[in-house]
């Protein structure tokens, strides 16, 4: 028969039981006059301290928490459900009997594991899955907190696109990649044209929604390898590694495209419609030899001003 743990079980060790801490680990003295069953216990759980100790990764925790689940015979399969965006990851096999939690620690949510096993789960192995999640808990919340200021660190708020410092790490990474392995590389700048009438006309929020479909538009028109950041305002880069400049002028058309399958309902033109539509300009540079971050980049931004020059809507760089 299936065993199910409510979900809200008694995890977080400070309700589970007030004044005592289920997951802290025995120490010294304490420790050595604990029966054989409770060191083992204690060993169990320190195993599994050292492997999570120092990771920042919420799937690597899960990952981690699983596989010491198994080598105890704990569990055959797991799923661990993430906070925000629900994102589930699975890991071994689905068995009958399951185990289910919710994590959460200070009222923090720190998401949903569920674990399974050919076998009933008995009390004791109930208590020490408990008493690990105490601690997988803590290193949840710890992983969650730096994976929230790493983003809001590189990212940029409006489009969810890598902001400009990030832009800076990542130039630097792909340029000795590059040249290690000597391999293409491309950089297009792009710029929303005349993107003050849509912003006057919209007002501020309604130019916000437009950068925030257009960027959506570079997320669909790149590959998943391609790199996109704000560089500011209604300036945007695409990083391309891999790609030689035809490759990256195919993909600079593939985005000119797709815009224009936007409607104007989706970009919230309202009653100023089609000609309000917005469309850009796209500046492209590929790697030279001897290329740094400022040169790159300075060569993309000129092809963008021919690219403006031109009229608009269209196209540039250096072939
Ligand atoms: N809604 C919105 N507008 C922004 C944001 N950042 C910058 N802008 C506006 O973007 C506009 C950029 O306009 P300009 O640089 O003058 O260029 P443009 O009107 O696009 O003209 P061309 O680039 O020459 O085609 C300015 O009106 C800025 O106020 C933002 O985060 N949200």
């Amino acid at each position: 028969m299936k065993k199910v743990i409510p979900l809200h079980s008694k995890l977080d060790p400070e309700t589970r039981s007030p004044g005592h801490t289920a997951t802290a680990l025995p120490t010294g003295e304490a420790l050595a006059n604990l029966p054989g069953r409770w060191s083992d216990g204690a060993e169990q759980q320190l195993l599994l301290m050292q492997r999570l100790i120092g990771s920042n990764n919420v799937d690597t925790i899960a990952s981690m928490f699983f596989s010491w689940c198994s080598d105890l015979g704990l569990a055959d399969g797991m799923t661990y459900e993430a906070v925000g965006d629900g994102a589930e990851l699975r890991f071994g096999t689905r068995r009958h009997h399951s185990a289910n939690y919710t994590l959460t620690l200070d009222s923090m949510e720190l998401g949903r594991v569920s674990l399974c096993r050919r076998e009933r789960f008995s009390e004791s192995e109930l208590l020490s899955i408990e008493q690990a999640l105490g601690t997988v808990a803590r290193c949840l919340r710890a992983a969650i907190e730096y994976q929230t200021l790493e983003s809001m660190v590189n990212q940029d708020s409006l489009t969810g696109l890598g902001n400009r410092l990030s832009l800076h790490k990542w130039i630097e990474r792909e340029l000795s990649r590059t040249r290690r392995h000597n391999s293409p590389l491309a950089l297009m700048m792009i710029d929303v044209d005349h993107f003050k009438k849509i912003n006057d006309r919209l007002g501020h929020l309604g130019g916000d929604h437009v950068l925030r479909t257009i960027a959506n538009v570079f997320k669909r028109s790149t590959r998943g390898s391609d790199l996109l950041f704000r560089y500011g305002g209604d300036e945007f880069t695409i990083l391309l590694p891999h790609t030689d400049l035809p490759g990256a002028r195919e993909a600079a058309k593939q985005i000119r495209a797709n815009l224009k399958r936007i409607s104007s309902e989706d970009f919230g033109l309202g009653e100023h419609g089609e000609g309000l539509r917005p469309d850009v300009s796209i500046g492209i540079a590929s790697y030279h030899a001897g290329d740094t971050e400022s040169t790159l980049l300075q060569r993309a931004d000129t092809h963008l001003y021919h690219a403006k020059a031109n009229g608009r809507g269209a196209i540039c760089s250096n072939v």
